[in-house]
């Protein structure tokens, strides 16, 4: 049986400049025929996806819309939406790419509820960027008007911040872990999860970044290896620099100096680098890799492919 691998989405993989339903389901075609590539290398997928823009959007669409007889659904309801939204866009997508391959699987998107701490210092410190790129006066504008909370993100404009508590565990981890195992695609801890607290699982509202809850599911899963897809080939030190230098091999001990020295942008790249270091700390021998969509497609045997992290 193929390694088991877990693949996380960026908002490039779904998204561009248009944020029409046509655009992001041709996007995730696209998205498909690079994932599929992984399927005929024999690899388990088990596939997770973000959702800062497409949450944000839904948001402010509930919110415009709000009314006493039409009343706006809460974040984590609107979680819940984006999931299976994307998880319906990306599995039609896949399934048609399957089947253009002739390739006989099946695809199944889960709902995920991600349980957390509602006592997480994350909800005393709003760090996840959601929704739309805005101005600095703009941005402004809207905090004045609406009390929301606005951080400029990785030198790409301002945008609405949510409370981002840590995953703690993964309420369909093994029914995600038994689809695997039958053979079937899966699609789950969409948007980082539906955020959920205490026994009976109630909604909170957050954002769980889904860099964290994709590492969590990889770990309860015992996947073999971690893929965190993004807007670059490689991760950088001195990123943007003149001297920016390019990482392919790097150990966890190398990359928390790299992180100590302030490399790595929080709210884009930080994340994902400490999903990677929790990975390969969590699982000895096994790899994290940080690359681009594009560079899957070389991911034949056991050519180079992005940043690889190991313990
Ligand atoms: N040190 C770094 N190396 C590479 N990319 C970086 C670095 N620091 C910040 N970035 C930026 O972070 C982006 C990835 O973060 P983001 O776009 O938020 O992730 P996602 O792909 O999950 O939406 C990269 O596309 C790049 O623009
Ligand atoms: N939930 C989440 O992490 O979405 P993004 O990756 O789009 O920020």
């Amino acid at each position: 049986m193929g390694k088991k691998v877990v693949v996380a989405l960026g908002g490039n993989a779904i998204l561009s400049d248009d944020a029409s339903a046509q655009a992001q389901q041709e996007a995730l075609i696209k998205t498909s025929k690079y994932l599929v590539n992984l399927v005929k290398e024999d690899y388990k997928l088990i596939i997770s996806h973000g959702n800062g823009p497409q949450v944000g959007n839904l948001l402010l669409q509930q919110q415009l819309a709000d009314s006493e007889k039409n009343p706006a659904m809460p974040l984590d309801t609107c979680v819940a939406m984006t999931q299976g939204s994307i998880g319906y866009w990306l599995a039609n997508a896949m399934t048609r790419e399957l089947k253009h391959e002739e390739i006989e699987k099946e695809v199944a998107t889960i709902l995920t509820q991600v349980i957390v701490d509602e006592k997480d210092e994350a909800f005393k410190n709003p760090t996840k960027p959601i929704g739309p790129f805005l101005t600095k006066e703009i941005a402004e504008e809207q905090a004045r008007e609406t009390g929301a909370i606005f951080k400029e993100d990785a030198g790409r404009g301002y945008r609405k911040v949510v409370a981002s508590p840590k995953p703690i565990d993964i309420y369909e981890a093994k029914t995600i872990n038994t689809l695997v195992d039958n053979d079937i695609i899966t699609i789950s801890c969409g948007g980082g999860g539906i955020p959920v607290v205490g026994q009976n699982l109630k909604g909170i509202d957050a954002v769980i970044d889904k860099d964290f809850a994709s590492e969590k599911l990889a770990h309860l899963v015992k996947a073999d290896m971690f893929i965190i897809l993004t807007g670059v080939d490689n991760v950088y030190i001195n990123y943007g620099k003149d001297n920016e230098q390019k990482l392919t091999n790097v150990t966890v001990k190398e990359l928390e100096i790299y992180k100590s020295e302030g490399h790595f942008a929080p709210g884009s790249m930080l994340p994902k680098i400490e999903a990677a270091i929790q990975f390969a700390k969590n699982n000895p021998g096994k790899q994290a890799i940080i690359t681009s969509l594009e560079s899957l497609g070389k991911l034949k045997g056991h050519e180079q492919v992005g940043t690889i992290i190991t313990v």
